[in-house]
């Protein structure tokens, strides 16, 4: 499969196109209705105060309720646009955000209005396109799961066993730990109190990936096929995968992960790898960390340069930000790591 999608946020819609669906999926959509709610805006003043029915429109790609196989174009309308919150920064480039590089980049041709092309709103159809994903997974016994692991440096209890994940999926904050939920939930609102923004990460695993997927080498590698899709998250700034970046306070005793032998099937005892040994799955359960950066858009007042004039200028940024992006990215993530389950699996 491939996907393409489209949309710019102050625009009349979003949404995406998959290629390569295979046909007969019976399209679960009342499935795909809730991983968007689960992403959705204007719940709560953890949240972007913007609201967003996110319903969508099957375009093409379905007869009967059923994939036919050709491509499969999923719309979501925009409804709630305040683009004159945007008109002061149009020369005026967000700090962190895609304003510059993408003003220079389009030869000054940007859609400036909430980011564009570049808005986390366009995750929406991200999600649309991995909830056909999980469904074609499904299939194959492969399941996605995630929980936030971090927000500004408070942990979530760790994942022993990524079946602990299943219940994740139906809190409004999905932790593993409801105490450090609110711990989080805190931290977050003290940010958007001080006018500021707060990052954090999110964990997640894909189970009944088969052993022998993938290949060493660049461009089949399964750690760099994951990290293509996770990349392509906006706020997404690095990517680890198994014990990720503690390997680097390990000896080899405590990293390696022995093996055995459960059930006549040969498993590793700890699985500091993340099911994934020289680009190759191992038939453990893929697992991995994102770490999203603090929301760009703050209140406070921040250095700028005038594009048109070249001056250097204060800006103070308008509009309906999110304090912090993690808890409405976890089922981004879930997505994201669904797509390329797929293309491991040559789906
Ligand atoms: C679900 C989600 C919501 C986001 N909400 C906002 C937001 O309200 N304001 C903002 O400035 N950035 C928000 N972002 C982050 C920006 O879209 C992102 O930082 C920007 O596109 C630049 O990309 P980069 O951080 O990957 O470099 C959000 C991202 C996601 C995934
Ligand atoms: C609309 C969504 O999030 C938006 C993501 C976003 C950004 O810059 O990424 C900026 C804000 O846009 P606006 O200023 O238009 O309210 C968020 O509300 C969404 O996720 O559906």
């Amino acid at each position: 499969m491939k996907y393409t999608i489209f949309g710019e946020s102050h625009g009349p819609a979003i949404g995406v196109v998959l290629e390569g669906v295979p046909a007969g999926l019976e399209l679960d959509l009342e499935a795909m209705g809730k991983d968007l709610s689960r992403r959705s805006t204007g719940k709560d003043a953890l949240s972007t105060a913007r609201k967003e029915a996110d319903e969508v429109n099957v375009l093409s790609g379905v007869f009967e309720g059923r994939t036919t196989g050709a491509p499969l174009a999923l719309v979501i309308a925009n409804s709630d646009q305040h683009s004159g919150d945007y008109e002061a920064l149009r020369y005026t480039p967000r700090p962190s955000h895609g304003d510059f590089a993408g003003f220079i980049q389009s030869k000054g041709c940007l859609d400036y209005r909430g980011g564009g092309h570049f808005s986390g709103r366009l995750t929406a159809p991200l999600v649309a396109a991995g909830s056909v994903a999980k469904q074609l997974l499904a299939e194959k016994n492969v399941w996605v799961g995630a929980h936030i692991s971090a927000v500004y440096g408070i942990t979530d209890a760790a994942l022993n066993d990524p079946q602990e994940l299943r219940g994740v999926a139906d809190k409004p904050f999905p932790v593993l730990d409801d105490a450090k939920g609110e711990e989080m939930k805190k931290a977050i609102l003290e940010a958007k109190e001080g006018q500021d923004s707060v990052g954090g990460s999110i964990e997640c695993a894909v189970t009944g990936l088969p052993v022998g997927l993938g290949a060493p080498d660049f461009g089949r590698n399964v750690e760099g096929i994951f990290s293509q899709y996770l990349f392509a998250v906006p706020a997404v700034k690095a990517v680890a995968f198994g014990a990720g970046v503690a390997f680097a306070y390990m000896r080899g005793t405590e990293a390696n992960d022995p093996f055995e032998v459960v059930d006549g099937k040969v498993v590793t005892r700890t699985n500091n790898a993340g099911g994934i040994n020289g680009g190759i799955t191992n038939g453990m359960p893929v697992t991995f960390e994102v770490t999203m950066r603090p929301t760009p858009s703050i209140a406070l007042p921040q250095e700028s340069v005038d594009l048109r004039t070249g001056e250097e200028v204060e800006i103070e940024i308008k509009g309906r930000h999110d304090p912090c992006v993690v808890h409405r990215a976890v089922p981004v993530i879930e997505a994201a790591a669904a797509l390329a389950a797929c293309e491991v699996l040559g789906i």
